[in-house]
């Protein structure tokens, strides 16, 4: 499997372009300087082009992969607010845009030229709004209001549009701070990092009544841990066995492995890692993470163990300044 990782580094304004091999050793392709402070990054759905968010001329630029994983700028388009958090619904038609500081929901059709193009909506009163989750079947939207303790619940509609389900928002308990979320691959269980408790929650997906349930709620720190707690990240592995978020004031990475139904997770361990991991993903195998120190200013690689999932350090690298976003693009065959 041929793959590349790509880090955004805000501070230097760079995107780093890695070889990555099948030891999960990175071998640096290109350093891409860009107009603004990089954050949020996305491949698209056809595995073409990287969507980076901007600013502090806020924007979405399109970079055109190429066969070997390096970048060229094709395109950009304006977005409402400054990107925190974007991705694309599933067949790569809509890109979403989160932003924190205002507190919006934007989304902007992806041209058939693949490059998005000036946003067709905006939802506005979204305090905190940190990422955009569409499920495995591209039909609801799940947008953690950080600031609101709520996770509201769109459908997306064939145009692009979003309309609050009839269920238009689960909470968390109050002072939680939701923030990231992954999917179960099969559909039925959604997991979300609280930033401002450090704890990783389990939601039952369409249960009949509701259309999402808290089913789980565990503790992701250190016992001995008696700080600020900040989580950031989280993710899952792709045959969702393993899944890991990480806590910046402790600089560690916790482990969970995934019940079969995905219903229920078990805490593993924890991995010290880089300085203030803001930032981290898994690689298309489900053999590598690849985790970014804001502060260290360097990524750092560690091999998926079984039977549990625990993290063995394999490489650590220089990146440029203020890493906090990992991308793995897995090459077209
Ligand atoms: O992680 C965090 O994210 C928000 C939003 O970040 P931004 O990069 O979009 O400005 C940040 O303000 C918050 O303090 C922090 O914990």
């Amino acid at each position: 499997m041929k793959q590349v990782v790509y880090t955004a580094s805000p501070e230097s304004q760079q995107i780093h372009v890695w070889q990555m091999n099948d030891e999960g050793a990175l071998t640096l392709l290109q350093v891409t300087d860009v107009a603004g402070q990089v954050q949020p990054m996305v491949v698209s759905p056809k595995r073409d082009f990287l969507y980076v968010g901007v600013r502090p001329n806020f924007r979405v630029l399109a970079f055109k992969i190429a066969a070997d994983g390096t970048l060229t700028e094709a395109g950009q388009a304006p977005l409402p607010g400054s990107p925190t958090h974007i991705s694309t619904d599933r067949e790569g038609r809509f890109l979403f845009c989160c932003s924190y500081n205002d507190a919006c929901v934007s989304v902007s059709p992806i041209g058939d030229d693949g490059i998005p193009q000036a946003p067709l909506q905006v939802i506005n009163g979204l305090d905190g709004c940190h990422s955009a989750n569409i499920d495995t079947d591209n039909k609801t939207l799940y947008v953690p209001a950080l600031k609101q303790d709520r996770i509201c619940l769109f459908s997306l509609g064939a145009d692009g549009q979003l309309t609050p389900r009839k269920q238009a928002q689960v909470t968390t308990v109050e002072g939680a701070g939701p923030r990231h979320m992954q999917f179960h691959p099969g559909g039925q269980f959604a997991y979300c990092v609280n930033e401002l408790d450090s704890t990783v929650e389990v939601w039952a997906l369409n249960t009949g009544e509701g259309e999402a349930e808290s089913v789980q709620t565990l503790d992701m720190m250190p016992p001995d841990f008696n700080g600020t707690r900040w989580a950031a990240d989280i993710h899952l592995t792709p045959d969702g066995r393993f899944l890991y978020a990480c806590d910046r004031t402790s600089s560690t990475l916790a482990v969970f492995s995934v019940s079969e139904l995905g219903d229920e997770l078990t805490l593993e361990g924890f991995q010290p890692t880089e300085t203030q991991p803001r930032g981290f993903n898994i690689d298309h195998s489900g053999r590598y993470l690849v985790a970014a120190g804001q502060k260290s200013h360097h990524i750092e690689v560690y091999a998926i163990s079984e039977p549990k999932g625990l993290l063995q350090p394999l490489g650590r690298y220089a990146v440029g300044q203020g890493p906090m976003w990992v991308v793995i693009h897995q090459l077209q065959a």
